[in-house]
């Protein structure tokens, strides 16, 4: 869906360039977390996909179409744009704040009522909430409108430049968390900029991963963690981190398939991860888990399973 060919930028008054030459495509439906230190150009890939920036040289494409020959407004119209902070306006109400764009797609009035109340209901706000002002809302309920404005006008790709990055951690987790069924239900196409690894390992199909411009490794959280690219992806990822290992990896993809049902295991989700799995069996003193899929039993893990990853992570391809 999202194409990059070889882009590269140089802002004339930076001595060297600030992406170079970053090829990748994202498919329609993933989250893409775009990850790497302070300054080495997560920002301004993003901004380079709504042409905030244009490339100096290289070429980005929609859908197969170059995004430089789309009116601005007809690729703006497509895609979503969070800030962290929310970056909502202050004398507005949220409800207000929420309809920016469907006012200015000329939107009927009634539509867009109705587009806010669904909005809130999605972002878990109260109905009240719509006449407030930003300043009356605490920064995890600002984001939160961010959201709700960015998914407005039903955008098909999302850009997110570190939407949580100023929450605490318990505030964080919870959007995350949302953020995760947001994806479930609406499968957008997201690019979200982060400099946390946990937070990208939670969230990301695949990892995009940059240092100094350079696009250094691309790939699932599974293949960052076990094939870093280099020593520099070691480090920023801690790859030496089995528990981390775990986290990326789901029951499902080690049980033993069965739909035999063994009534007084302790029970796990089949998308529930390694580390929870871990952790259950510890706590419970039992060495095997019943996996269910709702209310079907399709599996039973063993510690012996989870031990095998550990000696030989290699061994599987995430999922
Ligand atoms: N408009 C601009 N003009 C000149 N230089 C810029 C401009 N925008 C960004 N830069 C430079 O490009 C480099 C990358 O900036 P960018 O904001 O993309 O980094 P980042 O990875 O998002 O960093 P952070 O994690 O600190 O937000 C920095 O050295 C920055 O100073």
């Amino acid at each position: 869906m999202l194409h990059f060919e070889q882009v590269s930028l140089q802002f004339p008054s930076v001595p060297e360039p600030t992406l170079r030459s970053c090829t990748f495509k994202v498919e329609a439906g993933e989250l893409v977390v775009i990850l790497g230190p302070s300054g080495c150009g997560k920002t301004t890939l993003l901004k380079l996909v709504n042409r905030l920036y244009e490339p100096t040289s290289g070429q980005i494409s929609l859908n197969g179409k170059g995004i430089h020959t789309l009116p601005l407004t007809t690729l703006r119209r497509q895609m979503g744009y969070v800030i962290q902070q929310a970056g909502l306006f202050p004398h507005m109400t949220i409800a207000q704040n929420i309809a920016v764009v469907p006012k200015l797609l000329g939107w009927p009035k009634t539509e867009i009522a109705a587009r806010v109340e669904e909005l809130l209901e999605l972002v878990q706000l109260p109905q009240a909430f719509g006449k407030r002002y930003p300043s009356q809302l605490s920064g995890g309920q600002q984001q939160r409108v961010g959201l709700a404005r960015a998914l407005a006008a039903k955008p098909e790709v999302l850009l997110m430049d570190e939407p949580f990055g100023a929450l605490d951690a318990i505030t964080r987790k919870s959007l995350q968390q949302e953020l995760q069924q947001l994806q479930q239900q609406f499968k957008k196409t997201i690019l979200f900029v982060s400099h946390d690894i946990e937070e990208a390992l939670r969230l990301a199909d695949r990892i995009l991963i940059l240092n100094q411009g350079h696009l250094v490794q691309y790939g699932t959280p599974w293949q960052i963690l076990t094939q870093p690219a280099s020593a520099f992806v070691e480090a920023l990822v801690g790859t030496e981190d089995v528990l981390k290992q775990l986290s990326v990896l789901s029951v499902e993809r080690v049980m033993v398939t069965t739909a035999s049902s063994v009534p007084h295991l302790p029970k796990i989700a089949n998308h529930g991860t390694l580390r929870d799995a871990l952790s259950m069996l510890l706590k419970s003193g039992q060495s095997q888990l019943q996996v269910m899929n709702g209310t079907d039993a399709v599996g039973i893990l063993d510690l012996n399973h989870i031990q095998t990853v550990w000696q030989d992570p290699t061994h599987f391809d995430g999922g």
